[in-house]
């Protein structure tokens, strides 16, 4: 695939780029693996006074970093602007809470025999980020502000299509303050990643993306034995149970599944409705979905751009037309407008079975499946039918509900009435083939750290502690 920019809402190649050739990315990795030496005796103050610099300068250039997202992939100019203020939000949380997320730990000396005992969480070395176009600032930011915090380098292969926003991200953490090495873009083909990951100056890898992509990386990396993290794809359920306040989930669901014009691996996809509520739950559904405003994304009134690309949308519509042809219908969208740029409709489809692509696979677009169950532990079932464990979400007024939900859906994360969302302050990741480890939150900080155990046995020097305490 080509290194270039391209306008989703108009199909025209704004900018192309080379990629790297190979003596340059040794060279960039060797400055990685040079910056890395002295960045980690850095202090956490000092790594927090740039961190916070760096949540200054997507405040203050919010409005140029949003829009770069727009052009580069299409999301709403809202929702862009909405992202580089969370990537800010994140990196300010960590300036503040990551010297607690990586405190020594004490441990009980006595039981081990020593005189002191502690764990002290440090540093991997370069990390490799293997990041999607979809949250091509957050992605970035959910991996960076934790891992540079920790005192990693990175080292981000952005997905093909999103290269301007790789660079910004470049200089954003050059600009903060960061020494110069401690956070390079590589600008490479998906062709050139094996290789990086084989280096061994590279220490970890983490990747967002599709199942083929976490595949090949995750096999690259086990065969150096090197940790990796992989959040992949999901599709996520979104329980409707007859206790539920139906308007608002309606609403939730529409909101959720067009979010980021449908392109979110924690949208809500599969819509599992208990029959009591059917009817009045997809009327509401469908009417929400027929409200959006599918338009420019760089039009303030737009609920909905355009798809990331050509491929993207034809994607979406051979799922929906494979469906159709094995009897599903479909209750509003399914058809592309007339005219330039990817768009697609929100769409809704009902009566899909497990013979249909779209059961098993994840839609990455505004469509979604509408089922129709008996009770709960049928609900329950379906919704932990397929291969995905990402997110999920569930509505229900009753308590004992809440309860099964909680415990039964099998995913890294179960919303009750509201919708799966990033947070800096939970953990987040999927089980399944969602992936594995887990991003943000303590769990994040401590992600690409060497978790070091530290025995101290009697003696002179030992009794002058200075070992952390319970
Ligand atoms: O696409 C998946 C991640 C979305 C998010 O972190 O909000």
């Amino acid at each position: 695939m080509t290194i270039a920019t391209t306008n989703p809402a108009t199909g025209e190649v704004e900018r192309t780029f080379d990629p790297l050739p190979e003596p340059e990315i040794d060279r960039r990795v060797g400055r990685a693996a040079d910056a890395f030496r002295s960045y980690r005796r850095t202090g956490m103050d000092e790594r927090a006074r740039w961190m916070n610099a760096a949540a200054d300068i997507l405040d203050a250039e919010r409005d140029r970093a949003a829009a770069l997202l727009t052009r580069e992939m299409g999301k709403t100019i809202t929702a862009a602007r909405a992202e580089a203020a969370k990537c800010a939000a994140a990196c300010r949380y960590y300036a503040e809470h990551a010297a607690g997320f990586l405190a020594d730990r004490p441990a009980d000396a006595e039981a081990v025999g020593a005189a002191r005992a502690y764990v002290r969480y440090q540093p991997l070395g370069p990390v490799l980020a293997v990041m999607p176009w979809n949250f091509p600032l957050w992605q970035v930011i959910r991996f960076a502000a934790p891992g540079l915090m920790a005192g990693n380098a990175g080292l981000l292969k952005h997905a093909s299509n999103v290269p301007q926003t790789a660079l910004f991200l470049e200089e954003l953490f050059r600009r903060a303050g960061f020494p110069e090495g401690v956070f390079q873009t590589l600008l490479i083909g998906s062709g050139q990643v094996e290789r990086v990951l084989r280096d061994p100056r590279v220490r970890a890898v983490t990747l967002t993306g599709g199942e083929p992509a976490g595949r090949s990386v995750a096999s690259v990396a086990a065969d150096e034995l090197k940790p990796s993290v992989l959040e992949l794809g999901g599709s996520d359920p979104f329980v409707v149970t007859a206790s539920a306040d139906v308007p608002r989930a309606a609403e939730a669901a529409a909101t959720s599944r067009c979010l980021n014009n449908g392109q979110s691996c924690i949208s809500a996809k599969r819509f599992i409705v208990v029959e009591d509520v059917a009817d009045e739950f997809e009327q509401a559904f469908v009417e929400r979905m027929r409200a959006l405003t599918v338009g420019d994304p760089m039009d303030e009134s737009t609920d909905v751009g355009p798809l990331v690309s050509e491929q993207g949308r034809s994607d979406v519509e051979d799922l929906v037309a494979d469906a159709v042809k094995q009897g599903a219908t479909v209750l509003c969208g399914g058809a592309r407008p007339p005219g330039k740029g990817w768009y697609y409709p929100p769409t809704v489809v009902a009566g899909v079975t497990p013979d249909m692509r779209m059961y098993h696979e994840e839609v990455f677009g505004p469509v979604a499946s509408l089922f129709r169950v008996r009770d709960l532990d049928e609900a329950i079932d379906l919704a932990n039918a397929i291969g995905f464990g990402l997110g999920s979400n569930a509505w229900t007024d009753d308590p004992r509900e809440r309860e099964r939900l909680v415990d039964d859906m099998e995913a890294g994360q179960v919303f009750i009435n509201g919708t799966t969302t990033s947070y800096p302050q939970l953990p987040f990741g999927g089980v399944k083939r969602s992936g594995y480890g887990r991003e943000l939150s303590r769990e994040g900080a401590r992600a690409f750290c060497n978790v070091k155990t530290v025995w101290i046995g009697h003696g002179a020097e030992s009794a002058e502690s200075d070992a952390p305490t319970e």
